[in-house]
């Protein structure tokens, strides 16, 4: 750590939809060096340059690591994988690398979509992934690099990621309900949608824990599955979007085959939060709370 006892924590990925909530939450455990593709508010890195990514860590010299940066364009990841790969499976494994040789801990975030969905129960941190799409096996490969590395790493696998800026299906949806007045919804898909500050907050809380000493992250480190609580399909959440946002659309079911997206995704890719709960000691609210919240947060 730093003379002033203040640790450097370096988040990449600063304006993604999870970063930039990050931004905020991680100013209460110490000083937060944004770094991001562009390099608005902080040093520029593009993590499909090996280069780029070792410049970064040379140039902080950080004390803890965020990893909110990722490939997340799911259906164009099938036809740039070796894009994708270099970003969520190379670049984390430089991560790792450069984070053992620092000792320092490592936060890294993966997803739902490592699995196939071929199931009727919440998957398990100790499930066999077995993704269906690039996207899916890239992120595996990022974190198959900090687990079998030496670096002391929290991997915080969550799903369906909304908020209020970024790409995510709840700000498309309510543009898609301003501009149309019939939408198709596939209702063959269940999974849990999960707002990106509650993910920036938890992360913070723990990160805090961490630096002033009162969690091990010898004993804590590893997987885990960190989403809201409950499930539901991308029809239903479509439905509550449109309902708690007063719109007028009529929602009508398709089958994902009828969708025609060039990705395949998991028919049901629920996440078994107990682990992370039962760890950390804190409650991750249903759903729908967490929608609301966020709604009037956009109000
Ligand atoms: N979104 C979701 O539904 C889910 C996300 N996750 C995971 O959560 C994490 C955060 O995701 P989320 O915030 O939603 O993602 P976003 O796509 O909103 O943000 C990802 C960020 O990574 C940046 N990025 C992309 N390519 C590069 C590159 N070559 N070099 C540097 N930065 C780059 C993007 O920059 P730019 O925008 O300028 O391209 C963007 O700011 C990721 O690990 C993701 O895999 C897990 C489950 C669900
Ligand atoms: C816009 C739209 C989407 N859909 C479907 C397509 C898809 O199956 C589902 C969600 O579409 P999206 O493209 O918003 O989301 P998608 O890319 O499937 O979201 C995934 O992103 C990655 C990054 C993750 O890690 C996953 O957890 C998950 O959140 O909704 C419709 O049925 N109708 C529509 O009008």
């Amino acid at each position: 750590m730093t003379n002033s006892n203040v640790p450097r924590i370096l988040l990449i990925g600063s304006d993604g939809q999870v970063g930039w909530e990050l931004r905020r939450s991680l100013a209460t455990v110490g000083q937060v060096i944004a770094a991001s593709l562009t390099g608005q508010e902080g040093p520029a890195v593009d993590l499909s340059q090996p280069d780029s990514v070792h410049q970064l860590f040379d140039a902080t010299a950080p004390d803890v690591v965020v990893n909110a940066a990722a490939y997340t364009a799911v259906d164009r990841a099938e036809t740039e994988p070796e894009l994708a790969l270099a970003i969520n499976g190379t670049a984390v494994a430089i991560m790792a690398e450069r984070a053992a040789a620092r000792g320092i801990p490592v936060v890294h975030y993966s997803t739902d979509f490592v699995f196939s969905g071929d199931t009727d129960h919440p998957y398990r941190e100790d499930d066999e992934p077995q993704p269906l799409n690039v996207y899916g096996q890239t992120k595996l490969a990022g974190e198959r690099a900090l687990l079998d590395s030496d670096a002391p790493a929290l991997i915080f696998r969550t799903a369906w990621v909304y908020g209020v800026r970024g790409n995510n299906f709840l700000l498309t949806m309510r543009r898609l309900f301003r501009e149309q007045s019939e939408l198709r919804v596939v209702n063959d898909q269940f999974g849990t949608p999960t707002w990106s500050r509650l993910l920036a907050e938890v992360t913070a809380q723990i990160l805090y824990r961490v630096v002033q000493g009162e969690l091990d992250m010898a004993r804590v480190q590893g997987l885990y599955h960190v989403t809201s609580a409950g499930a539901t399909s991308w029809l239903s959440f479509a439905e509550a979007i449109r309902d708690l946002s007063d719109a007028d659309c009529r929602l009508l079911p398709i089958a994902s085959a009828d969708y025609q997206a060039p990705a395949r995704r998991p028919a049901y890719s629920v996440l078994d939060t107990s682990r992370f709960r039962t760890t950390f000691g804190l409650t991750l609210p249903d759903w729908r709370h967490s929608l609301a919240l966020c709604l009037a947060d956009l109000r």
